[in-house]
């Protein structure tokens, strides 16, 4: 579902990122692991093709991404591969099901009103689908996210540091609803973090 080989990368004239290559089946998680500023996030914004690598092969779905044009790069995040990012990404004029909407980028998605409704329910959201997303608590944004990452289905999940501000019983809420969620998708998920109790959580791991 996600290789890689012999990925590297440089910001303008800093050293070079030499990458592990990743192999990643169907439905598998895999934890990237590495202190700050070791390349985590680097990495996760090259396999989601945010950041084109200086050297070497991203795989997923069968498909090599550096040999998508910019709009095929595109189309093909929007279908299949979700997001959960550090920083949350919503918009905040927009209300909870709106934003959610908005992740389902092509007609058929769009029109899967039923979807929204069952993945807020599932995260405990259903109550809030009308409320614009500055008047949620920490942790129903932090459960918005991970709806927004896989609200459209995606083949893989991306998510960095999706625990970072949480006590450790949200900490423990938020992984389990990861799992649950990208379960009931068929993704695959790969988690990028620093947060050791995460760990045991997922055993596959690889430490940068
Ligand atoms: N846009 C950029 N331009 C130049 N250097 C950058 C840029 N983004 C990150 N870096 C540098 O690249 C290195 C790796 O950053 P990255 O964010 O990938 O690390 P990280 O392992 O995710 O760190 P953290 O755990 O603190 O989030 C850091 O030294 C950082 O300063």
């Amino acid at each position: 579902m996600v290789k890689t080989q012999g990925l590297q990368f440089a910001y303008n004239d800093s050293s070079t990122f030499d990458f592990p290559d990743i192999s990643l089946k169907p439905k598998e998680h895999l934890l990237i692991l590495g202190p700050s500023g070791v390349g985590k996030t680097t990495l996760l914004h090259l396999l989601s093709g945010i950041l084109p690598p200086s050297s070497g092969l991203i795989t997923i779905d069968d498909t090599e991404i550096s040999s998508l044009s910019r709009k095929e790069l595109d189309r093909f995040r929007g279908s299949q591969i979700g997001l959960i990012f550090q920083q949350y990404h919503f918009v905040k004029s927009l209300n909870v099901e709106e934003n959610l909407k908005l992740r389902q980028h092509f007609p058929k998605q769009l029109k899967d009103t039923e979807r929204r409704r069952a993945i807020a329910q599932r995260l405990g959201l259903s109550d809030h689908l009308q409320k614009k997303v500055g008047q949620l608590s920490q942790g129903q944004q932090q459960r918005l996210a991970i709806a927004i990452g896989l609200v459209h289905q995606p083949k893989v999940v991306f998510a960095d540091e999706p625990t970072s501000n949480l006590d450790d019983k949200n900490c423990a809420q938020v992984l389990q609803l990861l799992k649950d969620e990208a379960e009931l998708c068929n993704s695959s998920l790969v988690i990028i973090t620093h947060d050791h109790r995460v760990t045991e959580h997922f055993p596959n791991q690889i430490v940068l």
